[in-house]
């Protein structure tokens, strides 16, 4: 595979370079000139490992995640398209995070795109196998650009075209897990006062307090109309996750504590306490996209140590 472009103010360039997983699923291994690096699988498009320059993982991977497709992996970044959860007839979170996406050579033109220093990759998922069009019969093309900068920085752009005569709508997320120290210890900023629908009660309303978010059970929300930036604050790893988005309006927030972690076959009984999911998301609000119409949505994940 050709390295990405942007050979900048560093000596090496970065590199992009496509790997294979032990099932012999391929995988592209970004890395930026500092040695910081990312892997997605082109099974679900998903992200599964971001790591800094000095090699610490950034992203939970449980250790019971099951990789062979069509499952997708407990941990990374899967994508929930193009339904989120059990809001829909289709499978829970939508049928993009099990199948296999194509590497794109030649995507469609992203003028806002500065490529220096940056090692990126541009996949692709077409509705035009039977499967899909059978569970979802609408013409799109889902475009996803995964980018590693200079300073670390993760950034996913999707673009989903619909290429049909009719209009279809689509919910999104992208399902991050991030690597915690301990549930109890971290804290989530950007939410206050904000509306939330509780997964754990059948969906319905509520309103966050003025507090920051601190964890001490399971919990399952879609908070609504979020600020563009969002922040985990890792006391004890000395870290702070910056979330910021556009064109995602909702943030999922998601741990599935003891009781949960323990029914689901693929996160170890106590890893729950090693994650948090944060997606930026649009679930409320479906977005509608009428025939040659293109949504863009972006998040762009970055990391602050503290001392
Ligand atoms: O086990 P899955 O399908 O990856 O989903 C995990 C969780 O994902 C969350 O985003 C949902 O809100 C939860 O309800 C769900 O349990």
């Amino acid at each position: 595979m050709e390295p990405s472009s942007g050979v900048g103010a560093e000596k090496r360039p970065p590199t992009v370079d496509l790997v294979k997983d032990k099932n012999g699923t391929d995988q592209i291994l970004l890395q930026n000139p500092k040695g910081a690096s990312v892997k997605i699988s082109l099974h679900g498009g998903q992200v599964l490992s971001w790591k800094t320059e000095k090699g610490d993982e950034l992203l939970f991977n449980s250790t019971k995640a099951n990789s062979k497709p069509p499952h997708p992996v407990r941990g990374g970044i899967p994508i929930c398209f193009p339904q989120f959860g059990t809001r829909g007839s289709l499978e829970q979170h939508g049928f993009a995070r099990n199948k296999m996406w194509l590497v794109e050579n030649n995507p469609p033109a992203l003028p806002s795109f500065d490529s220096t220093g940056k090692a990126f990759v541009d996949l692709v998922l077409k509705s035009s196998d039977e499967d899909t069009m059978r569970i979802w019969p609408h013409s799109f093309e889902f475009h996803l650009r995964v980018s590693l900068a200079l300073d670390g920085n993760l950034t996913l752009i999707s673009r989903v075209r619909n290429i049909n005569s009719k209009p279809f709508s689509f919910a999104i997320a992208y399902h991050t897990y991030f690597s915690i120290s301990d549930i109890s210890e971290v804290r989530l900023e950007g939410l206050e006062t904000l509306d939330y629908l509780d997964n754990l009660h059948e969906k319905e309303r509520f309103t966050e307090q003025g507090d920051a978010l601190t964890f001490e059970s399971e919990i399952d929300r879609v908070y609504l109309n979020s600020k563009d930036v969002v922040a985990v604050f890792d006391h004890e790893r000395k870290r702070t996750f910056l979330i910021r988005k556009e064109g995602l309006p909702d943030v999922v927030v998601w741990n599935p504590w003891e009781k949960k972690a323990r029914a689901l076959t693929d996160l170890g009984d106590d890893e729950y306490k090693h994650m948090l999911c944060v997606d930026g998301a649009a679930i409320e609000k479906p977005i509608t996209l009428k025939p040659g119409e293109e949504w863009t949505g972006k998040l762009n994940l970055s990391l602050v140590l503290s001392t």
